[in-house]
């Protein structure tokens, strides 16, 4: 059973929200077949990295989603965040030696973590939703924080005017709480409850709407719509509540490879989702 994180002890709040975190990422990781993705299976899209500099990666950020947690608790505000933030993806870099393997998960669940930090302290009502409390405490100063021009996805934001990272989160994560969570419980229902296949349904799920600006790097316009008819046909077809759903995921997964198509922001947002089922308690079941 997956009860939502009691917080009995305050101080061993942010210990239990960033493992939490990194538990989220692990399962993001682990989880197969996801199109175009690095799992312990294959390394997808991608020829700079693999599971195990995943792996190593999750095991130096968690120091720092704890510490983004114990921020929140302390009411910190956007620019404290942006430290901690920034901070993290330079020991990432170090780990990885220069590979972007969880710049955009530090970025959403680092938000999350804090806004779970400040429900840990009682600065916010336990029940609140966490993407609601990241709206409301950081919205304004996300919208307006220093954008990196040259960076993949604000060039893909500017080109194609697509909402990114930055847009999920000051508008509260949206994707996670109407796509990301629906998909996990829908997921449980059409496969008699494997927690895998539920991953695996939420993770087409969110390919199939998210404005992904990892595939609109890799792939253009065509790419992010190849994308999304994809994951938009397999879930028609019966998703994980398929028999042969796996190889039909499997099928989709060599489809993306071909392709070189990665949707990075859609494997953020189960991270993200995983997350906020684990310390909500939203599934009552583990995913
Ligand atoms: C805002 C961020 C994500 C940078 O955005 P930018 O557009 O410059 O980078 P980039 O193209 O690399 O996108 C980041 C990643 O977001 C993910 N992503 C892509 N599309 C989406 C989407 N629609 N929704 C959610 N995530 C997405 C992908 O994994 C992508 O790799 C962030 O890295 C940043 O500014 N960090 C500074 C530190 C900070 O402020 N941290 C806040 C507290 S943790
Ligand atoms: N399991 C996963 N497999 C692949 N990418 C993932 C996974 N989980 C999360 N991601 C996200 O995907 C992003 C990496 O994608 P990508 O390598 O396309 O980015 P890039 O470094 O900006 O571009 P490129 O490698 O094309 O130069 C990371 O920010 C990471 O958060």
């Amino acid at each position: 059973m997956n009860a939502p994180l009691a917080f009995m002890d305050p101080a061993a709040a942010g210990l239990q929200i960033g493992g939490a975190a990194a538990r989220a990422l692990s399962l993001e990781l682990d989880t197969w077949p996801k199109p175009g993705l690095v799992s312990p299976f294959d390394c997808g899209s991608h020829d700079d990295m693999d599971a195990a500099m995943l792996l190593r990666s999750i095991a130096v950020l968690e120091p720092f989603l704890i510490n983004l947690a114990e921020a929140g608790a302390a009411e910190a505000d956007m620019a404290t965040l942006r430290r901690i933030g920034i901070a993290a993806e330079a020991a990432m870099l170090r780990a990885t030696r220069g590979v972007n393997t969880h710049r955009g998960a530090i970025f959403g669940l680092g938000l999350l973590c804090a806004a779970c930090g400040a429900t840990a302290n009682g600065l916010e009502p336990k029940a609140a939703r966490l993407g609601n409390i990241v709206r409301s405490r950081w919205g304004a100063a996300i919208r307006h924080m220093p954008v990196d021009c040259t960076s993949h996805g604000a060039v893909a934001v500017r080109r194609y005017g697509a909402r990114g990272a930055r847009l999920e989160a000051a508008s509260g994560f949206p994707s996670v709480y109407e796509v990301g969570l629906p998909a996990l419980r829908a997921g449980l229902a059409l496969s008699g409850g494997d927690a895998e296949a539920a991953r695996v349904q939420a993770c087409f799920a969110l390919i199939a709407v998210l404005d992904d600006t990892n595939l609109l790097h890799r792939g253009g316009s065509d790419g992010l719509a190849f994308a999304r008819r994809e994951a938009r046909h397999f879930l028609e077809s019966g998703g994980v509540g398929l028999a042969g759903w796996r190889d039909r995921a499997a099928q989709t997964h060599r489809a993306f490879v071909e392709r070189h198509l990665s949707p990075g922001g859609a494997a953020d947002v189960l991270a993200m989702a995983l997350f906020v089922c684990s310390v909500e308690g939203r599934l009552q079941v583990a995913v």
